[in-house]
């Protein structure tokens, strides 16, 4: 069967409410855009004001009131007006999700960086103080052998994607306990926006099961358990009892793991990525994106991709982000490479990987096994040029002479001046300079600093956004914002709408490989390479399109809603493509029919 897209008129949807319960649900609440009709048809005529806007009407309104707040209070610090503008926006979600969503879509850029990094970082560590009303689920370490029956306390009888945290590692700010629960409403807000996955079929997750920084547990307003974090077998239970819930009730549900400390990260991708519909996004969206970005700089200096093999990596954190790049970018060498044994032993060679203690080397005591493909052999020839177990990123930066440089550390400012100076001396006619860990205030360097001191040729992505700088004569220092966003939402609906069992390398690697040959030369050599936020959903789009083809080839798709695997394995390129498009969810109000 071919499939097309059939233009139909919007759905109505069924509601077994009226008055003013239906006005207090935002799913269905369409406020003063209620017509006369509907009105009356609901039982709420005379509990709105008579005039009935358009939605475009409550649009711009919504959005000539966030402008004047950036007006009023433009002279107050930055964190206070950040934390206004999230306080606006979250109360619209509050009212009426399909506002919230038009508003957020249509201006991505411009509130991107408040519901997501940088300032959800903030709202995250605020938490506690900034809570009003719940949203998405609480699994306790005190709800143990209970999370099968708790599941079914959610109101939607179809969940297709959950983002968990344990709060334990959110962005570079460390353990925020249950706090942390920012960052899953965070991601699927952009899983809402960029992939079109419907805000009724999302559930944001928090696992708490303690919190070692002492700060919240001495602070009376902290909202999670009053504990030390769950370590060994007793956390593991917890995860395991949480996963055999959500896939109990939700068969065919996605789940993401994010910002788990990386102690947990590996050990759980490994124990649930062959049997659950799962991945983490820290470890393998993370990779991806930074993959498309390090082909970018070999594109930007023009030379092909093959010359990748060429290039020297020093990369800075050992941690879950830094090992899952360094992976994911070495497996892309050793394929070019030939994919043999030695051709491993040689990609690993173009990496440098450096961590809170220096250099790491086979020298190492406690060598974590995780980065121990990256530990390096330290040759006589090199000692005398300054490396060495535990050499520091400048005497490495300084000996090495990069083509990449590349922070996941979670430090503000490692990437000091002496550090981005010693980059002039790089063999890269581009060095790439890429300054990942989030928020802003823990990237490894601002973009002026970068150009100011690496120099204005520098291909340069951060992790949070930064304006782009003025460079002389009236040139522009392209500012890229390397961010897990341009894949995780691609890779979770391609999986969706095709069923995968499972997440497989090859649906990741060609995700990946779609983003990186997004942008256009002329785009690339102007050191644009990574699509700006403006253009997510459709980036997001082609992301979803390579992912579900690559289940396709490795399958593991089982079908999706009416359409049977064999109907996806028989779709032609572009039915692919209609196919995807025509399952995003797009915010418009659908005519609201009351049943009992
Ligand atoms: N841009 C993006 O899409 C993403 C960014 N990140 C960022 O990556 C950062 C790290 O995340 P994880 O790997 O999970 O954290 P982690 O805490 O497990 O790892 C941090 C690593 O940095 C090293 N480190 C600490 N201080 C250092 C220093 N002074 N010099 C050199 N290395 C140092 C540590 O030894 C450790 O290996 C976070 O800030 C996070 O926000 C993470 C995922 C995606
Ligand atoms: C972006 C992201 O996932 C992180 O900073 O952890
Ligand atoms: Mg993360």
């Amino acid at each position: 069967m071919a499939y097309r897209r059939t233009h139909t008129r919007i759905r109505p949807s069924i509601v077994h409410k009226r008055c003013t319960d239906v006005l207090h649900d935002p799913w269905y609440n369409k406020g003063t855009a209620f017509h006369l009709t509907e009105r009356d048809r609901l039982g709420m005529r005379g509990l709105l004001p008579p005039r009935v806007m358009t939605f475009q009407q409550q649009i711009d309104r919504f959005m000539n009131s966030y402008r004047d707040l950036q007006h009023t209070t433009s002279d107050g610090p930055d964190d206070s007006l950040a934390l206004r503008k999230w306080r606006i926006l979250n109360r619209l979600h509050d009212r009426n999700e399909t506002l919230y969503y038009k508003v957020l879509i249509d201006n991505i850029m411009e509130f991107a960086p408040i519901i997501y990094t940088p300032t959800v970082g903030l709202v995250c560590e605020n938490y506690s103080g900034l809570f009003r009303r719940p949203r998405g689920m609480y699994f306790s370490a005190a709800d143990c052998g209970e999370m099968v029956s708790m599941v079914y306390n959610w109101p939607a009888e179809q969940v297709d994607l959950i983002v968990v945290t344990d709060g334990s590692r959110i962005l570079g700010l460390g353990d925020l306990g249950v706090q942390g629960i920012g960052i899953p409403v965070g991601k699927l807000d952009l899983y809402v926006a960029a992939a079109g996955i419907s805000p009724q079929r999302v559930l944001p997750v928090m696992i708490d099961v303690g919190t070692n920084n002492q700060e919240l547990l001495d602070n009376p307003l902290y909202l999670g358990l009053q504990q030390n974090r769950l370590e060994g077998e007793d956390y593991i239970a917890v995860i395991d009892e949480f996963m055999e819930a959500v896939f109990l009730r939700w068969q065919h549900v996605i789940v993401q793991f994010e910002d788990f400390q990386t102690k947990w990260a590996f050990k759980l991708l490994q124990r649930y990525r062959d049997h659950y519909r799962m991945f983490n996004d820290d470890v393998q969206g993370t990779a991806g994106v930074a993959l498309a970005g390090l082909f970018g700089a070999v594109r930007a200096k023009g030379l092909p991709i093959s010359d990748f093999v060429k290039q020297k990596i020093v990369i800075v954190g050992a941690g879950s982000a830094g090992i899952g790049v360094s992976n994911m970018a070495k497996k892309a060498m050793s394929s070019m490479l030939g994919d043999t044994d030695e051709a491993s032993v040689q990609a690993a060679k173009q990496f440098w990987v450096v961590d809170k203690w220096g250099l790491v080397t086979k020298a190492r005591e406690d060598l974590d096994p995780d980065a121990s493909p990256f530990a390096r052999e330290i040759e006589e020839s090199e000692v005398e040029d300054g490396l060495q177990e535990g050499a520091s990123l400048l005497e490495v930066v300084k000996s090495v002479k990069p083509d990449i440089l590349l922070g996941l550390s979670g430090v503000g400012g490692i990437f000091s001046k002496e550090v981005l100076e010693a980059m002039r001396e790089s063999t890269s006619k581009r060095p790439a300079i890429f300054p990942m860990s989030n928020p802003t205030k823990n990237a490894e360097c601002t973009a002026e600093a970068a150009f100011q001191h690496a120099g204005d040729h520098i291909i340069f992505a951060s992790g949070s956004p930064f304006q782009n700088v003025d460079l002389e004569d009236g040139k522009v220092g392209h500012v890229n914002q390397g961010n897990n966003m341009y894949l995780f939402p691609g890779i979770g609906l391609g999986t969706l709408i095709c069923g995968a069992r499972i997440i497989t390398d090859g649906m990741l690697n060609a995700g990946a490989k779609r983003l990186a040959s997004y942008m256009s030369d002329e785009s690339v050599e102007q050191g644009i390479i990574y699509p700006p936020i403006s253009s997510i959903r459709d980036i997001t789009k082609e992301v979803a399109v390579a992912v579900l083809k690559a289940a396709i080839e490795e399958h593991v798709v089982e079908g999706y809603q009416d359409l049977s695997a064999k109907e996806l394995r028989q779709m032609s390129e572009e039915e692919i493509e209609t196919y995807v498009e025509a399952n995003m969810w797009v915010p418009e109000y659908s005519p609201l029919v009351h049943t009992i």
